[in-house]
């Protein structure tokens, strides 16, 4: 058993941090497209998704793309070009295992579907909540677990259970055929090769901002300092 927590070596070459900044420009060229810009050059697009150009050429050309000099990348082609590259060009389906607080917002937000991603399956382990109905889903028992992945072709499984029933949940999941999980248990997951695990965890993203928080207003102080302050209670 091996554990993997990035998209794979599948991609035909591209970076994985290339892949990683792919739905960032597809996200910059929707909100272009949906203001009716036609093409847009490579320095706009790179200002929009918070880049260098310079970068942004070297990630598009892994696409193939090079765009047209003095024209620029025509938007529309881009945004295909993009959403073929990160496989959505096809819907997948989703579940969504634990429907607890967290699990409940994110069923509940309906942004996902025109990113073709469909809620497709919701599963918890409380009888108070089986049965639930959520944005026209029913909450299903987790003993069908199986089946459900089976029935609704599930391709992507959403864990937002504790982090002490999440490794349990995981190898149920992969077993029954899944494999591509996002995980936001505090957990790392153990899988099998060929299976992806992406984790969120917003407390890491706090910890760094509280990181360039401190660095802002003047960087941490003496460290010997600070610890023999914090011990002496002082
Ligand atoms: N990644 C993040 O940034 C982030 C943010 C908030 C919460 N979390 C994590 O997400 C998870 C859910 O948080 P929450 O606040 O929604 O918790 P919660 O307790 O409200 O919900 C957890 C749900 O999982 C269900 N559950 C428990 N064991 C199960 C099992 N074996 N099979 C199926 N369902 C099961 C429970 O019945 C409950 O409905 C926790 O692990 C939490 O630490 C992560």
């Amino acid at each position: 058993m091996t554990r993997r927590s990035t998209l794979g070596a599948r991609n035909r070459g591209i970076p994985e941090a290339t892949v990683a900044r792919l739905p960032v420009y597809l996200r910059a060229l929707h909100t272009l497209a949906e203001r009716g810009v036609v093409t847009v050059s490579s320095e706009e697009l790179a200002a929009a998704a918070g880049v260098n150009s310079a970068k942004l050429r070297k990630d598009l050309s892994h696409l193939g793309s090079y765009g047209t000099r003095g024209v620029g990348y025509e938007v529309q082609y881009l945004v295909y070009q993009i959403s073929r590259e990160l496989g959505l060009t096809q819907d997948w389906s989703v579940a969504i295992v634990g429907l607890g607080n967290l699990g409940r917002a994110l069923a509940g937000y309906g942004g996902f579907a025109s990113r073709g991603f469909r809620m497709s399956a919701l599963l918890d382990a409380d009888p108070a909540i089986v049965g639930d109905r959520i944005n026209g889903l029913t909450v299903e028992h987790i003993d069908k677990l199986e089946q459900v992945i089976t029935d609704c072709g599930i391709s992507i499984a959403v864990l937002a259970v504790p982090a002490s029933a999440a490794q349990a949940v995981c190898d149920r999941v992969v077993a029954s055929g899944v494999t591509s999980i996002l995980n936001f248990a505090p957990v790392v997951l153990t899988v099998p090769d060929g299976v992806d695990v992406r984790k969120v965890d917003l407390s890491i993203e706090l910890q760094i901002l509280a990181f360039h928080e401190q660095r802002k207003a003047g960087g941490p102080g003496g460290v010997e300092q600070e610890y023999l302050e914090a011990v002496d209670g002082s």
